[in-house]
């Protein structure tokens, strides 16, 4: 059988159609601010495609580019300064951020209530605890690819493949939430390929093109491919690669995202979601859990 190919791209610009109407209803339009340090190309480009997205939908947007030798404190100032702007809903620190700079301090000190990234350890907890909260973008993107397909995922078996901060954890969160048996794997897990082959749905965040082969695949499994890597085209340029051999996968698995056009396009309308939504609860609209 042939895979149904997941199209991100036409389900973010539903999405967005959704963050456009949802925005109309605001007295004062979302503002979205984004910190970058350093500069790392591909971050720039992911940086522009969202400050680009929001422009489009009418929203406030503000670029803070710091150097790459930037101390700790001075990030932490930027942050200070971004809570305190009654204009600004969301603040999004694009990562990864120097290596001198410790992560989980930038996120312990973004106001939770504009955290549009959902790193911050409190909604991190409330998502862990199913309080609401803002829900990291790309995790929130992945379970409305996966419900497309699967509306109740009620005892589905669901593998997550790799563990980190902003997407291998919240999502294991999410498809816990929404019923399914959630395994995890991470970087010292034995036979990973076993455990994945028990999936009804497979998830890949590791960033390492063709980890996951068609043996890997539970026939008519869905495969969400969260893997972005950057690989150097040989006329030049780049070209964006997932987790997922495709081209193998595509017979085996039921359902599967494609990369680029899958996860990527989701995370961004997610990003546009989450700011609109912490303006609707900072403007009063709307009553956190
Ligand atoms: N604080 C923080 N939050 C993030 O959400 C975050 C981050 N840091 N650091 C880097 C990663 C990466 N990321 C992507 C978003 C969109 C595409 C995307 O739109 N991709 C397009 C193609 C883009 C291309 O061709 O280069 C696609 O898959 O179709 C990719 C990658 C967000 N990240």
């Amino acid at each position: 059988m042939t895979a149904q190919i997941i199209d991100g791209r036409a389900l973010a610009r539903k999405v967005l159609e959704d963050v456009g109407k949802g925005a109309a209803q605001l007295a004062r339009r979302p503002g979205l601010a984004v910190i970058i340090a350093g500069d790392d190309p591909a971050s720039h480009v992911y940086v522009r495609n969202k400050v680009r997205r929001a422009e489009e939908l009418g929203f406030l947007t503000e670029t803070i580019q710091l150097p790459d030798d930037i101390d700790e404190g001075a990030v932490l100032d930027e942050v200070a300064t971004l809570n305190a702007r009654d204009e600004i809903d969301g603040i999004l620190v694009q990562l990864p951020l120097p290596e001198h700079v410790n992560t989980l301090r930038v996120m312990a000190a973004v106001d939770p209530a504009k955290d549009v990234d959902g790193l911050h350890a409190l909604n991190a907890g409330r998502l862990t605890q199913g309080s609401g909260g803002l829900i990291p973008c790309t995790p929130s993107g992945c379970m409305k690819l996966i419900q497309s397909i699967i509306p109740d995922l009620t005892g589905f078996h669901a593998v997550v493949i790799g563990s980190s901060n902003i997407v291998g954890k919240p999502m294991a969160a999410l498809l816990l939430e929404a019923k399914a048996t959630v395994t995890q794997t991470h970087i010292h897990t034995r036979d990973t390929r076993f455990i994945a082959r028990g999936a009804d749905i497979l998830i890949s965040a590791v960033g390492r093109p063709g980890l996951v082969r068609g043996d890997w695949i539970k026939p008519r499994a869905i495969v969400i491919d969260v893997g972005t890597t950057r690989v150097p085209k040989v006329e030049g340029g780049y070209r964006i690669v997932g987790d997922v051999d495709f081209e193998e996968a595509r017979d085996v698995a039921g359902a599967i995202t494609p990369v680029p056009g899958g996860v990527g396009p989701m995370t961004i309308a997610c990003l546009m979601e989450n700011t609109l939504n912490a303006a609707l609860v900072r403007q009063g609209e709307l009553v956190s859990a």
